[in-house]
């Protein structure tokens, strides 16, 4: 699977472009803010639908302009497919597959693989659970539908209830009953996606493991582990031993949207005592995890895109993401760099044909 071109209107700071591509390796070279990490994004966006640095469709509008349009033709199983996504302020998005509109948005995941490695990610580690459980649904919805549905379904449960329980506190009123209707459909939803989640961490942890001891040649051992309230409780009782403090909370304090995962380093969260180049050696490996195991799930090979590593690995690392380039396993890839020459001389490297842009 490949990205043949894109075309951009007023896709951030791009007012009309379009860019033919290698289905190999392509490079965005140019100063800081000329729009590189701009392309690679407007890439995920077509494939997940959104933005991978703003989830605001509006916001990534060009300033000025009421719309935006990114136009992507894909070869997939040697077929070509038009997917055209559209914002226009004050209008819901519009996603186009061979110019038939999708009824809902989610039906699109899946269809092109991508996986993304950025500054960014560092985020993965320093910020709260939910991103860490938007990367395990990421991953695992990207090659399971299902799975998707089920959590569209279980986060609008989950929102009903906690309206209820508001409704309840405001007006001094309560009915076990209704809450009741509420549990059941979270139980049934919820433990569902548990197991998904469960059965994601035991295939994923070995290849993750794999990955972060080949890019760190390290003799460390690092962990990989799924944490849920459900590890070790039934559901539906824990949502009844918590009904009274969820009435005073006024929202649901247990289920599967409490989910981590936990990331260590001999023994200790990676957060507080891994190194920086422990956490990004880390971040690489959960990434190329991911490529490994959508590969393998949904057999199709990911896109990847590479935005702004040079800059922030060591040559040791470089040459180990050079090496896995080279590797077949590998289909497209996207790079962005600031240095023209030294992306030039790595991806030379890789004897493998590649595409320069240069943005200005
Ligand atoms: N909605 C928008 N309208 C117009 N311009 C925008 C919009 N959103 C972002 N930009 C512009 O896009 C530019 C940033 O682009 P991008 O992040 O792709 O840069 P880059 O080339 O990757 O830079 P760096 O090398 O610093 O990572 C900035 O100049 C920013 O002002």
């Amino acid at each position: 699977m490949y990205l043949k071109k894109i075309n951009l209107v007023n896709y951030k700071n791009f007012e009309a472009e379009a860019f033919e591509f290698n289905t190999k390796i392509n490079c965005f070279v140019g100063s800081n803010g000329v729009g590189k990490t701009n392309v690679l994004d407007a890439i995920y966006h077509l494939a997940f639908t959104k933005g991978y640095f703003n989830a605001i469709a509006v916001q990534n509008i060009k300033h000025h302009k009421e719309f935006f349009v990114i136009e992507g033709v894909f070869n997939l199983n040697e077929r070509e497919e038009h997917i055209n996504c559209s914002v226009k302020k004050g209008q819901k998005k519009v996603i186009k597959r061979n110019g038939k509109e999708y009824e809902k948005l989610s039906e699109h995941i899946g269809l092109i693989p991508v996986v993304i490695i950025s500054p960014n990610d560092t985020n993965l580690i320093s910020e709260g659970s939910d991103l860490r459980r938007k990367f395990m649904d990421s991953v695992i919805a990207q090659s399971d539908k299902s799975y998707l549905q089920n959590l569209i379904h279980y986060n609008k449960v989950l929102s009903q209830r906690n309206a209820l329980l508001k409704y309840f506190a405001s007006n001094h009123t309560f009915d076990a009953l209704n809450i009741e209707v509420y549990n059941q459909q979270l139980v049934e939803v919820g433990n569902q996606i548990y197991q998904k989640r469960k059965s994601f961490t035991e295939k994923f942890t070995p290849i993750f493991k794999k990955r972060y001891h080949h890019i760190s040649n390290a003799v460390e051992s690092v962990s990989f582990g799924y944490k849920s309230q459900l590890e070790k409780s039934d559901f539906n009782e824990l949502l009844q031993k918590n009904l009274e403090k969820d009435r005073v909370l006024q929202y649901t304090s247990v289920g599967i949207h409490r989910d981590d995962l936990l990331y260590s380093i001999g023994d200790y969260p990676i957060k507080k005592f891994g190194s920086q180049g422990q956490q990004k050696t880390y971040l690489i490996a959960l990434k190329l995890a991911e490529f490994d195991l959508i590969k393998l799930q949904s057999k199709k090979t990911p896109i990847l895109l590479l935005d702004d590593i040079f800059d922030k690995l060591d040559e040791n690392r470089v040459s180990k993401i050079v090496d896995l380039v080279n590797d077949d396993n590998f289909g497209q890839i996207f790079i962005t760099d600031t240095h023209a020459e030294r992306t030039e001389n790595v991806i030379k490297k890789t004897n493998q044909s590649y595409k320069m842009f240069q943005l200005s």
